[in-house]
């Protein structure tokens, strides 16, 4: 938004990130794990419920999210993917003009730098935009494997960013070189100091939105920066891009959200709205464990990793091996279940590195602990992913402290119960790849010994994998919706379709919560290309013509 916006040579931009400059580390693929838990990670926890996370560390999972320039996209496990044609087109048909599918492919190639074009069709991908998007240089056995287990199932290999995505690939990655490009990388780097239009302040909380009450007109933002408040005023108007956590969590304390919510907060209710309603993500496990053998495990001793990463340090300006990856992370693959009722998938799988012996011994600590480069592993997670879950989550404000605390996180999967017979049909199909000559080949099978908290049922059972969801939820880390985009019949919609906020005057909501119903795949590049979207739709509203700086 920030870069789009300022091409606008007379418009002035000021950007207040909550977090640091993003770091190094954050650049290299391979250690991409050390980011969770980190600063620059806000460290939100989902709250106690029923059905999940029930043998997690304190029954509560981790939702790490990026608090950094770049958010996100500089955390994220760089997997390059845009969802299905349906997701778009379902957006313009729930009465949000100008987001169907047709509305947003240039969208998704303008932000595109394709660094593999020749293999791909130029009708769908981009090749000037600022995200550069290649596969990764390095590539091991098991990645290999699993794409092709896939295929043996009879699923096509195919470009998984067409229209239809059912079938199976190596993803791209939003790397170059090796190293990552986030959003920062690709769309702040590059005109900082070069454009004199944009203002950049970092480590700057926005506490609050400030509003006249009386004409319901957003003025600017109350923020702070070491320990100094600062109140700074829009002369055209306010974006927030906190991310579907933060988002909701700004409003509803700027006074716009559910008014019985925020009357029991004593917040002065200024537009009644559900915010923080409508909490999608994708949904899955860490319970399932594939185990490799001696020729195929990649587990290496402590000298070697510090070689490696002198190695990686090394090498310029190509990065390459291990560290310059995620390896594993890449083998994608996305099915359509008995229960998918459109003609687009509903699971995507998805899979991690692991030691399968540490996992085993104590799960809850492996999980909360285990920080080594995705690169080396002696087993798999198969990890289904839900798609177009059924069950709704909740973001509400944290009553002890609604303003520095954490917002609560009621992530409510599995309320539906169609969601838990939907990923069991995905677990199922994960041990199915079992009998392919591609996992017999690599010596891959699926450890059959039941994990803590769930050995009084038969390993493999529709009993034993339900347990599995339920004690051992995780999230690939997609919230979404919790600021939904609708006409003004929709009870539940916070954002007009060119996202400005109902109730208010000069505020917009730009971000992955205005999703109203999250997309069949991972939420970087379709968050990046509402970014874009929005900021021509802005340009328009003001009638501007772009003159780049
Ligand atoms: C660990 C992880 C792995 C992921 N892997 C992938 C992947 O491989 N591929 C993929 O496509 N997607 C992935 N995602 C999801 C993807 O990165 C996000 O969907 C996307 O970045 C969301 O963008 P956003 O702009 O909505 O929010 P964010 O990227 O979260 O940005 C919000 C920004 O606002 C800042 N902020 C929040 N509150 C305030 C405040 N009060 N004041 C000032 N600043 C504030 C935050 O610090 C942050 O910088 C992953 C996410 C995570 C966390």
């Amino acid at each position: 938004m920030a870069n789009r916006l300022s091409e606008v040579k007379k418009w002035r931009i000021l950007l207040l990130e909550a977090g640091p400059e993003e770091p190094d580390v954050s650049m290299i693929p391979g250690i991409v794990r050390t980011l969770a838990g980190s600063s620059i990670d806000w460290n939100y926890r989902t709250q106690p419920e029923p059905l999940t996370c029930r043998s997690i560390r304190g029954k509560t999972c981790a939702w790490t999210s990026g608090k950094t320039m770049g958010g996100s996209s500089s955390v994220n496990y760089l997997v390059y993917m845009r969802g299905n044609r349906r997701d778009y087109d379902h957006w313009a048909e729930l009465g949000n003009p100008g987001w169907s599918y047709k509305d947003l492919l240039p969208y998704f190639k303008k932000s595109e730098n394709n660094r593999e074009i020749e293999g791909r069709d130029p009708y769908y991908h981009g090749t000037g935009g600022p995200i550069t998007v290649e596969r990764f240089s390095y590539l091991d056995s098991s990645t290999v494997m699993l794409v092709r287990a896939f295929n043996e199932t009879g699923l096509p290999i195919i470009d998984l960013n067409k229209e239809n995505n059912i079938g199976t690939d190596i993803a791209l990655s939003t790397s170059r070189d090796g190293r990552r490009v986030s959003t920062n990388v690709a769309y702040i780097k590059p005109i900082r100091k070069v454009r004199p239009n944009i203002d950049i302040i970092v480590n700057a909380f926005v506490k609050q939105l400030i509003i006249n009450p009386a004409t319901k007109t957003v003025r600017g933002v109350i923020y702070l920066k070491n320990g100094i408040t600062y109140r700074v005023f829009a002369k055209k108007e306010v974006i927030v891009s906190s991310g579907a956590l933060n988002s909701p969590k700004l409003l509803m304390l700027s006074g716009i959200g559910p008014k019985k919510h925020l009357e029991s907060l004593n917040i002065p209710v200024i537009s009644n709205l559900s915010v923080g309603h409508n909490l999608q993500d994708h949904v899955t496990t860490h319970g399932l464990s594939i185990l490799l053998n001696n020729k195929t495990s990649t587990m290496i001793s402590a000298k070697e990793l510090f070689q490696k990463i002198r190695k990686y340090y090394d090498e310029d300006p190509k990065k390459g091996g291990p560290l310059s990856a995620t390896s594993i992370l890449n083998s994608v693959a996305f099915i359509k279940t008995k229960y998918a009722n459109e003609d687009a998938p509903d699971i995507q799988f998805h899979f991690d590195g692991r030691n399968v012996e540490e996992f085993y011994s104590d799960p809850q600590t492996y999980m909360e602990t285990n920080i080594l480069p995705v690169s080396f592993y002696n087993g798999l997670t198969a990890r289904p992913l839900l798609l177009i879950p059924k069950s709704r989550g909740i973001i509400l404000l944290n009553k002890t402290n609604p303003e520095y605390g954490p917002p609560l996180i009621y992530s409510r999967f599995f309320t539906v119960q169609e969601d838990i017979d939907v990923m069991i049909e995905g677990l199922r199909y994960a041990i199915s790849l079992e009998k392919t000559d591609a996992f017999k080949e690599n010596g891959a099978h699926f450890v059959r010994k039941p994990v803590k908290n769930c050995e009084s049922y038969l390993w493999g059972s529709y009993e034993y994998l339900k347990c599995l969801l339920i004690e051992y939820t995780t999230t690939i880390y997609h919230p979404v919706g919790t600021c939904k985009m609708g006409p003004p019949t929709d009870k539940e919609a916070v954002v007009d379709s060119r996202l400005r906020v109902y109730g208010v005057k000069r505020l917009r909501v730009v971000d992955a919560s205005i999703m109203p119903f999250i997309v069949r795949g991972n939420t970087n590049i379709p968050t990046v290309t509402i970014a874009e979207r929005a900021s021509d739709m802005i340009k328009e509203d003001y009638s501007e013509t772009v003159e780049i700086l």
